[in-house]
């Protein structure tokens, strides 16, 4: 697993779980214990190949008091019935990947985005901005709610503008896990970088490849690394610009419009 940090934005590769899109800040007596400063305030990415670990490591993460985003979470939540998404996804694929409950058919989706990768693109299309747009809303929530730093999972941080485990722990994993064929398997990791670029790319290393309480021991030394970290500083100062700007210009705009007394 890998993290990587880019101007203000430090992104981590690695590691997803099912878990709720942000945690409270930590209790008294959790392990990061500060008062809440909320003009501090970074981004941490969070990718690697599938079935690397990244959910796993997410959820230790959440345990440890931090903020985390599963952007898979955000994938599943925005093709619900009712969403623009959901429309726009019959509309493309027709009917047949659906579910009689009117639910996304899942596995059928599944099987013909990640064997044509136009199709993929098209999927790709259709639920990304949304997406996008629910993650800066929760980054935003976290951001309000004073945290030091956010943890999002994204699976596709890289290919879209490790936590290490090489491809054949990788490739039995997913097998494993989703019951699927090798062919299958391989068929969803083609869909994706290959892990030595997310590598690469990346600032900072989860090896997930060993025994679990190895890649605890990484991550708490990781956190408290970030804990320390001066990456806020560019964000927060961006914001507050941004917003002094806007509000000088609504400022100006009402004294010309308005008529003076
Ligand atoms: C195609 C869908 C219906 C398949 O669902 P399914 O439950 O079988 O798989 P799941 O969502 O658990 O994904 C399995 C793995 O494939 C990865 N993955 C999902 N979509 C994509 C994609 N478009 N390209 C590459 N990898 C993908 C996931 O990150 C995960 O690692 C679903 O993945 C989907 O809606 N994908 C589009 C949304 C998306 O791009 N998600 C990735 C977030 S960056
Ligand atoms: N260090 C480890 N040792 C053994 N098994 C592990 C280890 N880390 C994770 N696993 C197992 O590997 C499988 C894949 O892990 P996980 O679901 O966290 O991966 P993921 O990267 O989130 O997958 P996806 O890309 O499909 O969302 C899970 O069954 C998990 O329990």
């Amino acid at each position: 697993m890998l993290l990587r940090s880019s101007g203000p934005v430090l992104w981590a590769a690695g590691a997803d779980l099912d878990c709720s899109l942000v945690t409270p800040w930590p209790s008294p007596g959790s392990w990061s214990g500060r008062p809440p400063w909320p003009w501090k305030m970074f981004l941490v990415g969070l990718t690697g190949g599938i079935a690397s670990g990244k959910s796993s490591v997410l959820q230790l993460f959440q345990q440890l008091g931090c903020a985390v985003i599963d952007v898979d979470v955000i994938a599943r939540h925005i093709v619900q019935p009712g969403y623009p998404a959901h429309r726009r996804i019959v509309e493309a694929f027709g009917p047949e990947v659906l579910l009689e409950n009117g639910d996304i058919n899942r596995k059928v989706l599944g099987d013909l985005i990640f064997k044509q990768p136009n199709q993929r693109q098209l999927l790709n299309a259709i639920t990304h901005p949304e997406i996008c747009k629910e993650m800066m809303k929760e980054t935003f929530k976290c951001f309000l709610q004073g945290r030091r730093y956010v943890i999002l999972d994204i699976p596709l941080l890289f290919e879209t503008r490790k936590l290490l485990s090489d491809r054949d722990t990788q490739l039995v994993r997913l097998m494993e896990r989703n019951g699927l064929s090798l062919k299958d398997a391989e068929a969803r990791i083609q869909a994706q970088l290959p892990l030595k670029d997310k590598v690469r790319m990346a600032n900072h290393v989860l090896d997930n490849s060993g025994q679990w309480s190895d890649t605890r021991r990484q991550a708490i030394l990781l956190h408290a690394q970030l804990e320390r970290s001066l990456e806020y500083l560019p964000l927060r100062l961006g914001v507050l610009v941004g917003l002094a700007s806007i509000t000088s210009f609504l400022y100006l705009l009402a004294r010309c419009l308005l008529p003076s007394p």
